[in-house]
């Protein structure tokens, strides 16, 4: 590592030391991450998605909005200023064929887990859903050299495919992930957002080409979802997939969506359409969120909801808060889910919910 990058961070480390919020993050495909602090003030906090209407800033936004977990935006002083760090790859494909078959993951499931899946299979079966996604927590103890800016570089090296950021602010405490879900991105008149769901691990480091129909079906939910949503609001889109995509270790299937708007002021409009899409929600939307938020059996917070920058009159980069982890003094918090329908299995699902915490869980050393 060169002096500037040790320096560079070091001064996260320091924001979090110091208690400053923050955010540095990297777009899929740009090199160079990209830092916004916002030294005065306090950040504002929203409590419906609407709100975002016309704003600009860093969003945190949670899978539920209360009291305790408001919508939160850092609103910088400038927009997001390149953070040089030495963040080459030899790319993600390779790095994720060398891991394969060396990890070993927890092969029965714990009797929550056991529990809710049946919660949430009977629900299936009796055809009050059609699908449901559960997920869970997974607390680690945090080793004394932790050091959060070194496994955000660690990300970015890794998963190039995905959008990693790291963030602060007192509201939300801190967190750090890596995800492959675009919930909106765009400028001007040119905008996206995608449907990506059903999970395979990649063949020799290659994506699968091969889908079953367990995971077509799984993704086609989120895409009828997303077509249904955008024409709610008189938004045409072009389509282009089903294909699958990179994500770590793993592959989706994906549908992009491209389309554009009247009216860049209202994109808070947009996302309380989107938001929670069937990847993370379920079918019928407000009933499967209803069901998550009673019977999940613990608060998802920050996971599956959303991050990333919002500009109206600039570029806007927000993505799904899936593959994340909330640290804290003496402990990290996981995340992982998985999309369930009536025809899921048990072993495969826990299965899927332990190569998804893998994205996390590979970076920290123990
Ligand atoms: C809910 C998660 O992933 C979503 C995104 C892609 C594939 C998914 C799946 O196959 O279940 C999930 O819908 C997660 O990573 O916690």
């Amino acid at each position: 590592m060169i002096d500037e990058e040790i320096s560079n961070l070091t001064a996260i480390d320091t924001f979090i030391r110091q208690k400053q919020p923050f955010a540095v993050y990297r777009i899929p495909g740009e090199k160079t991450p990209r830092l916004l602090t916002q030294a005065g003030g306090t950040v504002r906090l929203i409590y419906d998605l609407k709100d975002l209407n016309g704003q600009r800033g860093f969003v945190i936004a949670p899978f539920r909005v209360s009291e305790t977990c408001p919508i939160v935006l850092i609103q910088p002083d400038q927009s997001g200023q390149p953070l040089p760090m030495d963040v080459d790859t030899d790319g993600e494909q390779e790095k994720a064929g060398q891991t394969q078959g060396q990890e070993t993951f927890l092969n029965t499931c714990t009797d929550k887990y056991a529990a809710c899946f049946h919660t949430f299979i009977n629900a299936l079966r009796d055809e009050t859903f059609d699908k449901l996604v559960l997920s869970r927590e997974l607390v680690i103890g945090q080793m004394p050299d932790f050091s959060p800016s070194s496994v955000f570089r660690a990300a970015c090296k890794r998963y190039i495919h995905s959008y990693i950021y790291l963030c602060y602010t007192p509201q939300t405490g801190i967190w750090l992930g890596s995800t492959p879900e675009i919930i909106l991105s765009g400028e001007k008149d040119g905008w996206n957002t995608v449907a990506l769901a059903g999970t395979q691990p990649l063949q020799d480091g290659k994506l699968p080409q091969a889908w079953d129909e367990k995971n077509r079906k799984e993704q086609d939910y989120v895409a009828s979802y997303i077509r249904r949503q955008l024409l709610s609001l008189g938004i045409r889109s072009t389509e282009n997939g089903p294909y699958p995509a990179y994500a770590g270790a793993l592959s989706h299937l994906k549908t992009d969506f491209h389309f554009s708007l009247k009216d860049n002021k209202d994109l808070g409009n947009l996302l309380k359409v989107l938001h929670p899409t069937p990847a993370v929600c379920g079918l019928p939307k407000e009933e499967a969120y209803q069901f998550i938020l009673e019977n999940e059996g613990y608060d998802r917070r920050y996971y599956s909801g959303f991050i990333g920058w919002l500009d109206p009159d600039g570029r806007t980069d927000l993505y799904v808060n899936l593959r994340c982890m909330h640290i804290e003094d003496e402990q990290l918090t996981l995340y992982a889910g998985g999309g369930l329908l009536a025809s899921s299995e048990l072993d495969d699902e826990w299965l899927e919910t332990e190569k998804k915490l893998q994205t996390m869980k590979r970076l920290i050393a123990y």
